[in-house]
């Protein structure tokens, strides 16, 4: 990991750079594979999983049997597990219901609004380095609570032909009703434009790959919507002198395991800290079985020593980071000046791995600097809100003349008639 002391401002973009791919390139990749998908259906996304996923399939569709067959498969700590976190995600989702309220904004005038879920979402869940199970119940929990009707899930199966046992169990679980065995770009397309046998959704959810994230983007242009643009997991770390090294190092790591394309950064007060860290994250790796990844992700991953907590919030609020664990002594008032971050993970017993896994909160969170813009799935991505209003004459006499007058500036004089009739109206009414 590079080490970086006192860095100027000026320096400060160029430090925070994501290692992103060169968007001329998968722009390519994309554009094609979602055209072959758009002509081919199933057979192009077969295709793509024989190229991309090394599996030739015969049908996409996962069957009873094979659901069945998981559940023989998956060990019951492992189901309990499931279903500890599904309730957690359930309870903190759940208490995130929208109450519709009635506002009569002037008399006569009474505006209100309903949150109405969307009918059909796809999950997406990653599958190309590990079998993301904990996304399934991440992404189909709130689905369920919102009240989406269909709920259909692609994600890329292994070698054998086969979905991770777990990513079965887990959407049985959450009431995932169709799943279907496809990933990367090839599924983001199946599911924004439908094939024979992957409906098509209106929105798509889940994080993945570059390729999944630019696959989102595109089709979020013309013909789905999406949650957000999710990629390539991140963290940013915020110690001081307190800190415990070893803590730091290990929530470095969990975070640098999950892809190449990962990057993790340290920000800290404490210019002691860094070897200590640098030390602990040595031992740790060495022990990690997926070492060879996190090494790669560590490679454009930073150690960054600043002057006070004023640079150390200024700087990981510039960052935008996915994940933010605050570890310093004073992280509650740390915490009241984060304005930019997917989620935020507080004090020294607060892992990223609890929001993982199982604490409640929503691993789907935006990356690579859209923190600054986008919230992670919560129960609202899951709704649409629609508004409702009901005038009576008395609200058409309060507001009527300014709506006139409004749309005769615009000079939309159609607009203005619809009110002058009723207006007409009530004033011949009440001779
Ligand atoms: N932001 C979040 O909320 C969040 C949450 C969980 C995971 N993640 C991230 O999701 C990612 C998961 O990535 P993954 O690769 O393990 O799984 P993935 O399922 O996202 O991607 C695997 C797919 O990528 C496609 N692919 C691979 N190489 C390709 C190529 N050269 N050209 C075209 N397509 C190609 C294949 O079709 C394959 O099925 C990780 O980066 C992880 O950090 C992010
Ligand atoms: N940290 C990931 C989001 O960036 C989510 C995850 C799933 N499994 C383990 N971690
Ligand atoms: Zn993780």
């Amino acid at each position: 990991m590079n080490v970086i002391r006192y860095p100027q401002k000026e320096e400060w973009d160029e430090l925070l750079k994501r290692p992103v791919m060169n968007v001329d390139t998968l722009r390519e990749t994309v554009c094609r594979v979602l055209d072959d998908v758009k002509t081919g259906g199933d057979r192009a996304v077969m295709a793509y999983e024989k190229q991309f996923d090394h599996v030739e399939l015969e049908c996409l569709a996962v069957t009873e049997e094979e659901m069945d067959e998981a559940e023989r498969l998956v060990s019951p700590e492992l189901k309990d597990a499931l279903r500890l976190a599904h309730e957690n995600i359930g309870k903190f989702h759940a208490s995130q219901r929208f109450e519709t309220t009635k506002v009569e904004v002037r008399p006569g005038v009474t505006c209100w609004q309903k949150a109405v879920p969307i009918e059909r979402v796809g999950l997406y869940i990653p599958g190309g380095t590990a079998p993301l199970f904990s996304t399934v119940l991440m992404l189909a929990t709130p689905a369920k609570i919102a009240g989406c009707r269909e709920i259909v899930l692609c994600t890329p199966p292994g070698r054998d032909g086969k979905v991770h046992p777990a990513i079965l169990c887990a959407a049985r679980v959450a009431g995932v009703n169709r799943i279907f065995k496809a990933g990367g770009v090839q599924a983001i397309g199946a599911m924004a434009y439908g094939t024979e046998s992957v409906p098509k959704v209106y929105k798509i959810f889940g994080p993945g790959n570059q390729y999944v994230m630019a696959a989102k983007q595109q089709v979020s242009l013309h013909d789905v919507a999406i949650d957000m643009p999710a990629g390539p997991s991140e963290v940013a770390v915020l110690a001081d002198a307190g800190s415990n090294p070893v803590f730091v190092a290990a929530d470095l790591l969990s975070q640098a395991e999950h892809g190449v394309d990962s990057q993790v950064l340290l920000v800290t007060t404490d210019e002691a800290l860094v070897g200590k860290v640098q030390d602990e994250v040595e031992r740790q790796l060495a022990a990690l079985p997926r070492k060879e990844i996190a090494e790669q992700a560590l490679a454009h991953s930073k150690l960054v020593v600043v002057r006070d907590m004023d640079e150390a919030m200024e700087l990981t609020n510039r960052y935008a980071p996915e994940h933010l664990i605050i570890e310093t002594a004073d992280y509650l008032q740390a915490a009241e000046r984060v304005v930019n971050a997917g989620s935020v993970f507080l004090g020294s017993y607060t892992p990223e791995s609890a929001g993982d896994y199982a604490s409640g909160t929503n691993h789907t969170l935006p990356t690579n600097g859209y923190a600054t813009a986008y919230s992670g799935v919560n129960l609202d991505s899951y709704h649409r809100k629609i508004t409702f209003q009901e005038l009576t004459p008395q609200g058409i006499r309060d507001i009527g003349p300014a709506v006139e007058l409004m749309a005769a500036g615009e000079h939309l004089d159609a607009h203005r008639n619809a009110m002058t009739v009723r207006l007409e109206s009530i004033k011949t009414e009440m001779k």
